[in-house]
């Protein structure tokens, strides 16, 4: 049920202020604010999941996933394209979310053994899954080989002589595409551009046709397309995508001359969401930059999308520990941290950040710093943002924390891993357990010159 609340002031940091927690909401279908109920995922109130998992836990909405997978397909087949997408499991290795995902139809993107046998386990079939990565180890490519997937993007020529011999002294062919590198600047986060000459993804485009003629040459490997990836959070509109994609094809009709056979392009993924104000952009228009680009080619084309369809639909759940009054600060201190949320942290990201009890939702905000316990200054979540005074054991939800979220999480200042709740309609389940201590503790062994058992 929508919200009939009075809108919450905006920052009061001035010229530039965030968006207000009504515009945040109105942004996100699956969240509302109910008068009696607090902030809901879907039809379950967030205080409900607390007061049974505990926080911090990731929640995750069935509904907002199943949404994005349809609306990013739809967008491909309304440009006429013939297109498969391949979620990037990296971004959200949740069973329940890779399951809902492989409901929907969608194929993987993985580029490790455990992403290979997570979609696997989700019941994508090996014929979905393209193995990604710029350093896969030979039990990576042993396994790809024996679930037979759809391909293995190369991204080196040395890799393309091990998995050429590997294949080989295994009686296989394996489907390979090449991964190049356009030299293009996607104007992303510097740690997250993958598409310059500088970064470590990829060949050199000028070297991708003598490549992919030694791919066909080579035994134990069919060169089946071209591939690339230029970077994650893209919002600068379509424009890289258009000069990579714009290389893409020149270099596909130069494969063509030589009589090399392309059977598809893999567009990689990166579109970015709106974390603040981000212009959004939309799928139709990455479709259409496909289109304009690669559609001459007449060849299928596959998309691996991992921030677009799991961001928006997860959250952060967590709970505030006490509120900190410092030199002029107000800090909230919550029992989240860092090592669940690592993102603000790594990348300065800004995360939208709202009160989940009604009462605080319109209560009057002023700045605070919202900060975890774990020892390290970066562990700060946010400076100077508008909040209400909050009380120990009210919730607040970090918006926007499905990808990139629990994946890369960590049990820094011995935090055990949260837990991971998915919601889908009026039920919700706990989908990942609560790391306990004895898990926490039990990888650990004393040698027996410590005392341990021999
Ligand atoms: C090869 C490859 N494909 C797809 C993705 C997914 O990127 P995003 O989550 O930005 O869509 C990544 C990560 O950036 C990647 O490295
Ligand atoms: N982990 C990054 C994105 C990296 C994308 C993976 N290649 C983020 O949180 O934004």
């Amino acid at each position: 049920m929508a919200a009939s609340l009075p809108v919450a002031p905006a920052s009061v940091l001035g010229a530039d202020p965030d968006p207000s927690f009504a515009e945040l909401l109105a942004a996100r279908s699956h969240l509302s604010m109910h008068a009696h109920d607090g902030l809901m995922v879907e039809e379950v109130p967030l205080a409900r999941i607390a007061a049974v998992v505990g926080t911090p836990t990731w929640v995750y909405s069935a509904g907002a996933l199943r949404r994005r997978a349809r609306a990013l397909k739809s967008a491909l087949d309304g440009a006429g394209l013939r297109a498969s997408v391949h979620y990037a499991v990296k971004a959200n290795t949740s069973l329940a979310v890779l399951k809902v995902l492989a409901d929907e139809g969608l194929g993987a993107d993985v580029v490790s053994e455990g992403e290979l046998r997570a979609a696997r386990a989700a019941g994508i079939p090996g014929s979905g899954i393209v193995f990604s990565g710029v350093g896969k180890t030979e039990r990576e490519l042993r396994l790809a080989i024996a679930e037979d997937i759809a391909q293995i993007n190369l991204e080196s020529a040395e890799e393309a002589e091990a998995l050429s011999a590997l294949a080989t002294s295994l009686g296989r062919t394996a489907r390979v595409a090449l991964r190049v590198n356009p030299d293009v600047d996607a104007r992303t986060h510097a740690k997250i551009t993958t598409g310059r000459s500088e970064n470590k993804f990829g060949v050199a485009i000028e070297d991708a046709p003598a490549l992919y003629a030694r791919l066909a040459a080579l035994p134990g490997l069919e060169p089946v397309g071209v591939a690339t990836h230029i970077g994650s959070q893209i919002t600068s509109g379509m424009a890289a995508y258009r000069a990579a994609y714009a290389r893409l094809a020149e270099l596909v009709q130069a494969l063509r001359a030589e009589g090399l056979p392309v059977r598809h392009i893999d567009c990689g993924g990166g579109l970015g969401i709106p974390y603040r104000d981000e212009p959004a952009p939309m799928p139709e228009a990455l479709a259409g930059a496909i289109k304009a680009t690669l559609g001459p080619l007449g060849l299928p084309v596959m998309l691996e999308p991992g921030r677009w369809i799991a961001g928006p639909p997860g959250l952060l759940l967590a709970s505030v520990v006490l509120q900190k009054q410092g030199t002029n600060r107000r800090f909230l201190v919550l029992d989240a941290a860092m090592n669940d949320l690592v993102r603000p942290a790594m990348y300065d990201a800004w995360h939208g950040i709202l009160p989940v009890g009604p009462v605080d939702f319109v209560a009057p905000a002023s700045p605070a710093d919202v900060v975890g316990p774990v020892c390290e200054t970066g562990d700060t979540f946010a400076r100077g943002r508008a909040l209400p005074s909050l009380k120990p054991r009210a919730l607040v939800a970090f918006l926007d924390a499905g990808a990139y979220g629990a994946v890369m999480s960590s049990t820094y200042n011995m935090r055990p891993f949260a837990a991971e709740v998915m919601v889908d309609g009026t039920r919700f389940a706990v989908v990942r357990d609560r790391q306990t201590y004895d898990e926490l503790l039990g990888g650990n062994r004393l040698p027996a010159w410590l005392g341990g058992a021999p």
